[in-house]
């Protein structure tokens, strides 16, 4: 199939109220012809998040905090664990999650490294997330974490054994996306076999 070509007709303000909501109408055309359709797009930006690990323990460093999208869908404390992460406000992605590490971990990570970015719910949301690995060392730990009081996000800090988090990945009990897409990427890439 050809690509198609894309003409943005008009684009409607829903929601500024936290992020943005827009209602968007375009021309879809393709050999067949066009056709005109329109979509509710959620634009909150841009985001990054990064896996801690340290091979020599074995563990890694994942967050626990209430998510209400969650809790209105079928999870039934709200609670959920992922790998730290943050919007990516005026600084770049490597930016991003050294400054989510320490506000939501308290770990100063320095060395990040890349691993892949992806668009998280490409059918509503515009995000892509920019997803990371990094090492970390108990001496990294030079503030408490927990989130900004001022945002109410807190936080609880869990290292546990990266075996842990794979079989509660298989449980169910970890159900956050890029948080299963970062601990397969570590076992895939053996990030923390000796
Ligand atoms: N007042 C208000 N605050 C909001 C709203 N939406 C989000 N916030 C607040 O804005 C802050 C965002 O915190 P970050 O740590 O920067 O982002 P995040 O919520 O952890 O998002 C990360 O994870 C998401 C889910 O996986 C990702 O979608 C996102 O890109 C990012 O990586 C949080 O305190 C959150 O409560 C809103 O509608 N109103
Ligand atoms: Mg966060």
């Amino acid at each position: 199939m050809e690509n198609p070509k894309i003409n943005i007709r008009e684009t409607t303000l829903l929601s500024d109220n936290h992020y943005l909501l827009q209602k968007v109408t375009f021309d879809y055309t393709t050999e067949k012809g066009t056709d005109t359709q329109t979509r509710e797009v959620y634009d909150r930006g841009n985001g990054a998040t990064v896996l801690l690990y340290n091979r020599e323990y074995g563990n890694v460093v994942l967050i626990r905090q209430f998510r209400l999208p969650t809790y209105l869908n079928k999870n039934e404390t709200g609670m959920m664990i992922e790998a730290c992460a943050g919007l990516i406000e005026e600084a770049d992605p490597a930016e991003t999650v050294r400054r989510e590490a320490i506000e939501e971990t308290g770990y100063h990570i320095s060395k990040v490294e890349k691993a892949f970015a992806a668009y998280m719910s490409p059918g509503a949301v515009t995000e892509i997330l920019h997803c990371f690995v990094a090492e970390y060392t108990k001496d990294m730990k030079l503030s408490e974490g927990g989130g900004l009081a001022t945002e109410h996000e807190n936080i609880q800090i869990l290292e546990m054994p990266f075996k842990q988090a794979l079989e509660m990945v298989k449980s169910g009990e970890i159900s956050d996306a890029k948080t299963i897409m970062l601990l397969q990427y570590a076992q895939i890439n053996k990030l923390l076999e000796i």
